[in-house]
């Protein structure tokens, strides 16, 4: 018998292949599970620091400075790491790995966004009752302050569903354990706990506030659901959305957020969620800023934007869609001199394995195989990576999670595509909120790189 720190202690060193070995009959909490497993960590961290704080990982060349910092090997990210042409593990875990292994909601098949949480949080795989225990803590909390419904409620409905998403983030920093225990001046040792707590609580009100957007944007009429204390979170997002009689989108949406939910530290949402935290700003408002990044189109609006292209797409050409009418359309958005969205990546240079799941999915249920909008996205993908190849100018020329998220919502008469990056945004907290916990419980400081200017950079070359 091997006991979980010394098991977490060797993981966090190599490559977990035996994927049934990360199964845990446990009954410990979170919170408990958490307290178990970091001073592993933090041990591990010591000993980076002490015995090899002076070994050189890579270079920073000028093409680095001017070219958005891509490849540069410069943050420390526990959750996931992302390979260039295998795409991302989760703590080790490929995408096939977690579907294998990750529990899912009672009576469905897909890993629900809890399990995921659990294991970014924790790096072990919870047992269905720990995964359960989650659910019902987070629908205990997760009913929103009646100022931050006013709030919403007050929101013009053409502002976009991001920026109030973003503003009912931030807004429910009122509340916030860690800003109230830092003002009372806590030990830094405690920081960790107060963090996990603005976490959960953060992770729990997301459906709560993103149904409100949706259904204050486009369906006034409709009133919405009570949480339900018995459904899992995803599960309460669908009903309050007005999806929860479909178990196909509900299951779809299971699988979605638990995909999105982290992408290694260097994405800009991620990214900028860490660099807030980094000054000790509470997880809210870090985390809204993060849904700002994500908000932007060559990170996650871009799943909104290919369905309005797709769509486009489709209504230029009409019925008789083939390869050669997609490739002349292709050609025309390149030309025009705009970006084809739901292609290329600023690390992966092979499909993603995010868009081969969601492809899996789709394929293995006959309504969506024949769905129009669903196929033009499979003859899509077909066709452009040929088409951006011969552009020559993107060093990935294959298809994104973004090329594929958005056509399967549609199908199922979640149309409204500008809503789509707020439902990204519920899943990509799980693992910038991860991470904020992982940075309080070990102590990592202020972000701050050095910048030059350009007259600086020269100097420093000549130099
Ligand atoms: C969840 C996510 O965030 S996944 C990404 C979602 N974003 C999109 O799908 C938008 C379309 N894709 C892109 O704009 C880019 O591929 C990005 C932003 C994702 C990555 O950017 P980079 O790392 O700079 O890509 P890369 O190094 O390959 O870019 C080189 C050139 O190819 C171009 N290029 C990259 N992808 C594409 C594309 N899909 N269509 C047309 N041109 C492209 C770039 O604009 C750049 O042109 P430039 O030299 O004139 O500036
Ligand atoms: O990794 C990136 O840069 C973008 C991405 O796919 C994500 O954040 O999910």
């Amino acid at each position: 018998m091997f006991s979980r720190s010394s098991f977490l202690a060797k993981c966090a060193t190599r490559n977990v292949s035996n994927v049934a070995s990360r199964r845990f009959a446990s009954t410990k909490s979170l919170k408990e599970t958490l307290q178990e497993v970091i001073p592993a960590k933090q041990e591990q961290l010591k000993k980076l620091k002490t015995e090899h704080s002076q070994a050189v990982v890579g270079e920073v060349k000028v093409e680095n400075i001017l070219g958005g910092m891509r490849g540069l090997k410069a943050m420390l990210w526990e959750a996931s790491v992302l390979d260039p042409n295998e795409g991302i593990r989760f703590h080790g875990l490929s995408i096939p790995d977690c579907q294998k292994v990750l529990p899912p909601a009672p009576g469905g098949k897909e890993m629900t966004a809890e399990s995921m949480f659990w294991l970014l949080l924790t790096g072990q795989v919870p047992s269905p009752e720990q995964s359960r225990q989650l659910s019902a803590e987070l629908a205990e909390k997760g009913e929103l302050p009646e100022f931050v419904e006013k709030l919403i409620d007050s929101l013009p409905n053409t502002l976009h569903p991001m920026t109030q998403l973003g503003m009912g983030v931030a807004a429910l920093n009122h509340d916030s354990a860690f800003q109230a225990a830092y003002e009372r001046g806590i030990k830094k040792s405690e920081y960790w706990t107060y963090t996990l707590e603005d976490c959960l609580n953060l992770t729990a009100k997301l459906p709560a506030l993103a149904a409100r957007i949706y259904r204050n944007v486009y369906h006034p009429e409709r009133s919405l659901p009570a949480l339900d204390k018995n459904l899992d979170l995803v599960g309460n997002y669908s009903n309050m959305l007005g999806f929860g009689a479909n178990e196909h989108l509900t299951e779809y949406l299971r699988l979605y957020i638990a995909l999105h939910g982290d992408h290694e530290g260097g994405n800009a949402s991620a990214h900028t969620s860490h660099l807030v935290g980094s000054t000790l700003s509470d997880p809210y408002i870090s985390y809204s800023a993060a849904l700002y990044a994500l908000a932007g189109p060559l990170h996650g609006l871009a799943n909104q934007e290919v369905l309005r292209w797709q769509m486009a797409m489709q209504k230029e050409i009409g019925d008789n869609i083939t390869h050669d009418s997609i490739k002349e359309y292709l050609w025309k958005t390149l030309k025009s001199g705009q970006v084809v969205p739901g292609y290329g990546h600023g690390v992966l240079r092979n499909p993603d394995p995010r868009f081969i799941a969601l492809q899996e999915f789709c394929k293995s249920r006959p309504e969506l195989q024949s769905s129009p909008i669903i196929q033009l996205v499979q003859q899509t993908a077909e066709v452009a990576p040929d088409v951006l190849k011969e552009h020559g100018k993107t060093k990935n020329p294959y298809p994104n999670v973004d090329a594929t998220s958005g056509c399967v919502l549609h199908h199922y008469g979640l149309t409204e595509f500008k809503y789509y990056t707020v439902i990204f945004g519920v899943s990509r907290a799980l693992g910038a909120l991860t991470q904020l916990v992982w940075a309080r419980a070990l102590g990592l400081p202020l972000e701050r790189p050095k910048s030059y200017s350009m007259d600086a950079l020269e100097k420093l070359i000549k130099n």
